[in-house]
């Protein structure tokens, strides 16, 4: 499963040696305009991994057999920015020609995201490429649902070649962005003493969403009290009962994770430095390398 033997750390070293650079300062640019992005681009990055490994497949409209687009699944709901990866194609187009993948452009943008929002910079190989196919039906099968096992989730994750304490620093992503109410009242509806929800919290969250059956799917909710700012807070919240998604608050209080929710919650440094690792191996996981797959000339579209 895990593949990361023709990737490198240089890959672009001659071919397109400006390219970080560039990645760089149009996620700047984009987050200067829309403070959300970075959370979209880390989002996006996970949800193009999980399908056939991290090959751009997600930003395809349709594979070459005719494939309809991954975005027809609906654990893709609320991913958006994927037409911002084809806008700094779109530059690298000009600036070296055939060259680079949509697919490490993705993981690149997400690597920036992670720096910009106050995360670590974190190093990761190259060289990955782009998919012919695209697959709603694996889309539907391997993104997660929220409501995932904690067993199903180290699965996931031991799968990928991570170890607990990297199982648990990657979900610390959640550290930006949103929720919707859809993917939350299940949990604010539900009086379930297993459900270890901070009362007030919940009564919160009640006022937001305030309908088992969201009419409209407008409201959104941050997942820790800083969604702008990579940092530890996700931990805290979560080990106090301020857990969003229902994969949060059951990963703070399994026993075989809390050790590290409590660790990562007291030493963020640790935690950038875990997240690191994990954030490299998922990003190397089952790639198209070598004479595998292609590079796209246009991200959303197939050559
Ligand atoms: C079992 C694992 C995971 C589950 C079940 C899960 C589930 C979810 C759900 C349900 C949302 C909210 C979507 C919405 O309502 O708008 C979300 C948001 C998010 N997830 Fe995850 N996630 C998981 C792991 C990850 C990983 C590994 C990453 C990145 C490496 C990640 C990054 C994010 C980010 C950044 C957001 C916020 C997106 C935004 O604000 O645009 N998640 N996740
Ligand atoms: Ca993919
Ligand atoms: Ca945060």
């Amino acid at each position: 499963m895990v593949s990361e033997e023709n990737l490198a750390y240089d890959y672009y070293k001659r071919t397109c040696p400006n390219l970080e650079a560039i990645v760089k300062k149009e996620i700047i640019d984009f987050s200067l305009t829309d403070p959300t992005s970075a959370a979209a681009f880390l989002r996006l990055f996970f949800h193009d991994c999980q399908v056939q490994g991290c090959d751009a497949s997600i930003l395809l409209d349709h594979g070459h057999r005719g494939e309809g687009s991954e975005m027809a699944s609906s654990r893709n709901f609320a991913i958006k920015k994927r037409e911002l990866i084809g806008h700094i194609k779109f530059i690298l187009e000009l600036e070296c020609p055939r060259q680079v993948s949509c697919a490490d452009i993705i993981a690149l943008a997400a690597k920036e995201a992670v720096t910009i929002s106050g995360g670590p910079d974190i190093r990761i190989p190259l060289g990955r490429k782009d998919s012919t196919t695209c697959s709603n039906r694996q889309a539907d099968a391997q993104i997660p649902s929220p409501k995932i096992s904690a067993s199903e989730f180290l699965h996931m994750f031991a799968s990928k070649g991570m170890n607990i304490e990297e199982s648990v620093a990657i979900l610390g992503a959640h550290t930006l962005g949103v929720g919707h109410c859809i993917n939350i009242v299940d949990r604010i509806y539900d009086s379930k003493p297993s459900n270890k929800m901070d009362f007030s919290f919940k009564a919160l969250l009640r006022l937001q969403c305030p309908t088992l059956i969201p009419f409209t799917n407008v409201t959104s909710i941050p997942i820790d009290a800083t969604p702008l700012v990579f940092d530890n807070q996700y931990y805290k919240d979560a080990v106090m009962g301020r857990g969003l998604l229902s994969i949060d608050s059951r990963i703070a209080f399994h026993p075989q994770t809390a050790p590290t929710f409590r660790r990562f919650e007291n030493d963020q440094s640790y935690f950038f430095q875990v997240f690191s690792s994990a954030f490299a191996k998922l990003s190397s996981t089952n790639v198209l390398s070598g004479t595998k797959g292609e590079i796209r000339r246009y991200c959303n579209r197939v050559n």
